[in-house]
């Protein structure tokens, strides 16, 4: 017989019977001890691609009845058990989700409540922006933060199309405006190397989000050749095809990482972010809090905000103040 692995047993697994020579019966079997570990790499219709951890064989699973209503959404680690084998029209099924390190939530707008996770476990959430063409527009980065604060996951800018003419001016913009953060920025350019960003993607699974047009497609075939990400909406590979509009995680080519693309997700809706949190979001600004009255919401009209005396004093930037007032608007429904 198997040694026994005290770490599987604890006192609710075993009765002892009054009345009866005291025989300990084992209640609770553990569960699924051979299953096998992975991760979730991508989600259509009920199906779910799994990368193993043990030789990194890429299989198809459905979800166990046993897991209730769980969602299993990509970046999950998970447990597997059934037909491991990865055979064409082999399924095997997940049986435990095991716990998530961090959640990147959204709301498809502020004032939807129905919220979803848009990825389990990611490590940082990297914020798509070009310099020019479009223009960046520190709403919707302010937004990004605050999603990133929220899930605990840390944020990077990734500042794209810096050949263009106006590219240098409009980072010197966005360097000014987040100088009281400490925010990590890399910019790129087409001919140019890519290794400030590779080093900050190493050893991580990296989220990327960004508006259309921005070179987030571009980046994604760059840094992982063969990904194929559609330029500019029309596939490299023919139409129609990689018109996918959910998350999926791809391997990095260069060094050991994993990088999910997002294409459904252009902004995050923070209904499911309280006002309090919405403020984590603005670390330059949070210190002034301190000094607000009881119950303060901080808003446009709150009388004897800390954060305006933060800004009146010179400690923060009122366009960031006004930035947060915003996004705290458009959550309440003001907008
Ligand atoms: N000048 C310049 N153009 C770029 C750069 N990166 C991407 N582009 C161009 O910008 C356009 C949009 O690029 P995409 O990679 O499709 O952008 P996307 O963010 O994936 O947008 P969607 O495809 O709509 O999701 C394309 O015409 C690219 O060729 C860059 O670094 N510099
Ligand atoms: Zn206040």
């Amino acid at each position: 017989m198997a040694p026994v692995r005290r770490r599987e047993y604890d006192e609710d697994d075993v009765r002892v019977r009054p009345g009866r020579p005291s025989r300990p019966r084992t209640r609770i079997r553990p569960r699924h001890e051979g299953a096998a570990a992975g991760f979730v790499v991508a989600v259509d219709r009920g199906r779910y691609t799994c990368v193993l951890d043990d030789g990194g064989g890429t299989i198809t699973a459905m979800r166990a009845r046993e897991l209730g209503r769980k969602s299993v959404v990509v970046g999950d680690r998970i447990a597997l058990v059934g037909d491991l084998s990865g055979e064409p029209g082999s399924l095997a099924r997940i049986v435990r989700i095991e716990p998530r390190a961090s959640v990147l939530r959204r709301t498809a707008d502020d004032d939807d409540p129905y919220e979803r996770i848009v990825v389990a476990n990611a490590d940082q959430l990297v914020i798509v922006c070009a310099l020019q063409d479009p223009p960046p527009r520190t709403g919707f980065i302010d937004r990004c933060l605050v999603a990133a604060y929220d899930a605990d996951v840390r944020p990077l800018l990734c500042l794209t199309k810096a050949d263009l003419p106006a590219a240098d001016a409009e980072r010197a913009r966005l360097t000014e405006y987040y100088a009281d953060l400490e925010l990590d920025a890399v910019a790129c350019r087409p001919d140019g190397p890519l290794d400030p960003l590779l080093d900050r993607l190493a050893d991580r699974l990296s989220v990327l989000v960004g508006h259309s047009g921005v070179g987030k497609s571009t980046l994604v075939n760059r840094l992982i050749p063969g990904a194929d990400r559609a330029v500019g909406g029309v596939s490299a590979v023919g139409k129609g095809r990689h018109t996918s509009t959910s998350a999926v995680a791809l391997p990095l080519s260069d060094v050991d990482g994993w990088l999910v693309d997002t294409p459904g997700v252009r902004s995050f809706g923070l209904a499911h972010v309280s006002a309090e949190s919405l403020l984590h979001g603005f670390p330059d600004l949070a210190a002034g809090s301190v000094d607000c009255p009881p119950g303060c919401d901080h808003g446009r009209d709150a009388p004897g905000c800390g954060l305006d005396a933060l800004v009146a004093a010179g400690r923060a930037s009122a366009h960031r103040l006004e930035s947060y007032r915003r996004l705290l608007a458009s959550r309440a429904g003001e907008l």
